[in-house]
């Protein structure tokens, strides 16, 4: 384990709340309809909102001075102050208890669950899960358990499976150019520098590219699911498990429709699975 983290201290944070309100408006419906370029009728005032709406919604708006260098807020707040610096979206486990509409005031409790290490192949890994829950007017809409993962800077690159992913029954190609994952970052209010700045992203956290974010990745790979399954999926979980840059093609992967279940993948071409995700239907 790095010197540098005190587990005990950090586990600290483990129990730690926040709260956050927003209200759905029509402009951001309308935003999140054009960046991902859905189908259909962009929702109106009281319509049904495409899900994984849910990450542009209650996000942090810390103060220009009190952001880190890496352009999130800086650590020690309610995230646990982990002194490894390179952060990363590791993945989400999302069940959808109901829809959110637009003009819903969405409330946000958020909690800190666990805190763990573990020695990866690129080095010291530290795990933080957090528990989400949205409600509206006191009723539960969705549970999301996000885990983070950070890195120390030296650490190897991340080990890239040699095995290319499948192609799936499905798929569908994306560019993930800077314009669509700039949209996306002002979507999210996400000031990671990771995904816009590129002298920051190749020259001090080493990505040979900006770097497709794990929710960006997420909400089309469960919109393919929705096409696929005919509605949205009632739960979506997935796992980025190495990364996607602007500069290659990303292709969205559906696979065989099972028992309520699909399972989904994104992929460079030729390249490993990058995100790997699974969708159900009760
Ligand atoms: C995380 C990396 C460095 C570990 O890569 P590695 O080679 O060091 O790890 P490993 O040796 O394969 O695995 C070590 C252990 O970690 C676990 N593990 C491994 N991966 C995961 C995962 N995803 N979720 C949960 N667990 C994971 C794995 O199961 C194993 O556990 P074990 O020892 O108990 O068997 C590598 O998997 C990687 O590079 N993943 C891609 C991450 C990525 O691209 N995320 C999206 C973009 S960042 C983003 O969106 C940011 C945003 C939106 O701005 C934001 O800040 O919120």
């Amino acid at each position: 384990m790095s010197e540098l983290l005190n587990l005990a201290e950090l586990q600290g944070w483990i129990g730690a709340e926040e709260t956050a309100q927003d209200v759905l408006t029509a402009a951001l419906a309308e935003r999140f309809h054009a960046t991902l370029s859905l189908d259909g009728e962009v929702a109106k005032l009281g319509d049904v909102v495409p899900r994984l709406i849910h990450f542009c919604l209650c996000q942090p708006a810390a103060p220009m001075n009190a952001l880190g260098e890496d352009g999130h807020p800086a650590r020690g707040g309610f995230l646990p102050p982990v002194p490894l610096p390179r952060r990363m979206w590791a993945g989400s486990d999302i069940t959808f208890h109901g829809d959110l509409r637009v003009g819903d005031a969405v409330q946000r409790l958020s909690r800190i669950a666990d805190v763990i290490v573990k020695e990866g192949k690129s080095g010291t890994l530290c795990f933080v899960t957090v528990d989400h829950s949205f409600t509206v007017n006191g009723q539960l809409r969705i549970e999301d358990r996000q885990s983070i993962v950070y890195r120390a800077l030296q650490s190897a690159p991340a080990a890239v499976s040699p095995t290319a992913a499948p192609v799936g029954e499905t798929v569908s190609g994306v560019d993930p150019s800077p314009t669509l994952l700039f949209r996306y970052s002002a979507l999210t209010f996400n000031g990671h520098r990771i995904h816009y700045d590129a002298p920051y992203a190749t020259g001090v956290e080493g990505y040979p590219g900006l770097v497709v974010h794990g929710p960006l990745q997420a909400t089309l790979l469960l919109h393919l699911a929705a096409r696929v399954g005919r509605r949205p999926p009632d739960a979506f979980r997935f796992r980025s498990l190495s990364t996607l840059y602007d500069h290659e093609e990303m292709f969205l992967n559906a696979g065989t429709l099972q028992n309520g279940t699909l399972p989904l993948w994104t992929a460079r071409a030729g390249g490993p699975v990058a995100m790997q995700a699974e969708a159900s239907w009760q």
